[in-house]
Formats: structure tokens, sequence, C-alpha cells
């Protein structure tokens, strides 16, 4: 399917789904000093061609404007004419839409996640049980054991991305990077919110928990420490 032959109506729904849910995600403070990312695709996914909508670089995204996003191929190509610069992280977005075939992907800095990142960084995944939140990957098992794969934070965006494949788990649609944020990705914008919505609230309790054991004495039933 090339660019071209997307309806322009398609394309507007698109950019207006973003435009909602950057000013949501903007509500919560996700996109402190100008960080994170949304696209969504346009069209139809082959891993050969597909195009997606992106938010520009370096944008204060708390604002809404005429400038916000644009359009790029799977190389991360601007595929209109424009004065805009796609995201400098457009590339990790292109390698999870090639394995995933996924309709958006969102990253966003928190502190919450950054903090998890670091914790776990070494050990290159987040361990994450008992968390009822997990159903909204939809994981039903009880007690199931997930794991939040964590990449390495690199300045440079390509040998971020060539890890992607190695991380990836088709259970969990999320990877974190250290020190750096989160990208979640979905089926469409609703999946992809819920999922970094749920990713937020598991470090977010993570981050409560972990802090809890480390400073409340661990009392035994017989009142031992
Ligand atoms: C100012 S945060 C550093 C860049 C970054 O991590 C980010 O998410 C925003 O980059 P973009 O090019 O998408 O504005
Ligand atoms: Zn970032």
């Amino acid at each position: 399917m090339t660019f071209a032959s997307i309806s322009l109506e398609h394309k507007q729904q698109v950019l207006d789904e973003l435009r909602q849910i950057k000013q949501q995600f903007a509500a919560k403070n996700w996109f402190p000093g100008t960080s994170g990312n949304l696209s969504m695709r346009v069209g139809d996914f082959s891993p050969e061609e597909f195009h997606f909508a992106i938010t520009a670089s370096g944008k204060d995204k708390s604002k809404s404007t005429p400038e916000d996003f644009l359009f790029v191929d799977k190389n991360g190509q601007a595929v209109e004419t424009t004065s805009l610069k796609p995201s400098a992280e457009t590339l990790i977005h292109c390698e999870i839409y090639r394995l995933t075939g996924c309709g958006a992907v969102f990253h966003v800095h928190t502190v919450f996640n950054n903090v998890i990142s670091e914790w776990f960084g070494e050990q290159g995944a987040v361990p994450a049980q008992g968390i009822e939140l997990i159903k909204a990957f939809n994981i039903w098992e009880e007690n199931a054991p997930v794991s939040i794969p964590v990449l390495p934070n690199f300045a440079h965006i390509p040998s971020i991305a060539e890890l992607v494949p190695d991380v990836l788990d088709a259970r969990i649609p999320g990877i974190l990077l250290r020190g750096h944020g989160i990208y979640a990705w979905g089926q469409d914008a609703f999946e992809a919110k819920k999922h970094l919505e749920a990713f937020e609230f598991i470090f977010e309790y993570l981050y409560h928990s972990i802090l809890l054991k480390n400073s409340v004495p661990q009392v035994t039933l017989d009142g031992r420490r």
C-alpha cells in the first residue's frame, strides 16, 4: 500500500487521535523537558511497506500546534515535503512496527519508569508478579510472573534499535530503556495507551514496594527481626 493511496480522511483521523492522546499524556506531565514521542500507523501493514505519523522532534509536547506531526515510511524517512524533523527516536518506532505489526507506539519519560529501569537495569529485565493490572496485557493466568525487558541507553539511536529484536517478547507490549523511559505499543491507540498506563502503574507499585521492603524492619510472625 503506497502512502498516496491512503485516504486523506484516514490520515486526518489518525492525526486527530494522536493530538488527543498527546494532550492527555501532557496533562499527566508525561512529556517533561520536551521528552517523549508518539506514533500511529496509517494504512495497512506489511513488513516491506508501512507508514506512520510521528511527533516532530524537540517540540514542547504539552502545546498543540499545526506543526506537531509528520508522516514517515518504514525507514523513518518523511513521505511528504516538510521542514519538520521526525523524532530523534523514530528508528525505534520503525523497529517495533516492523517486528510486531502494531498500530501505535508511545514513548514517555517518567520518574517511576526511570528509577525502576535503573534499579533493574543490570539484570536486563523488571520482574513483576501478583499485580492485577497485567490483565491489561491480556495475561489472565493467576499470579503469572512477567518480565519487562530493559535495554541499555545509547546516545546513538540505531545502536538501541538494533537490540530491540533480541529482547522483544510477544506477550509483553513494552521495553524500557535504562535511565531513559518506556516504549509501549498496541494494535491501536486505545490498546497502546492501556498498555502504557498499566506499565506505569506497575513501575509505581514496584517503586513503593521496594522502598517499603527496604525501609520497614521485616518482622516475622513470632516477632523476630
Ligand atoms: C529532551 S529528552 C531527549 C530526547 C528523548 O529522549 C525524547 O524522547 C524526545 O526526543 P524527540 O526527538 O522525539 O523530541
Ligand atoms: Zn526518549
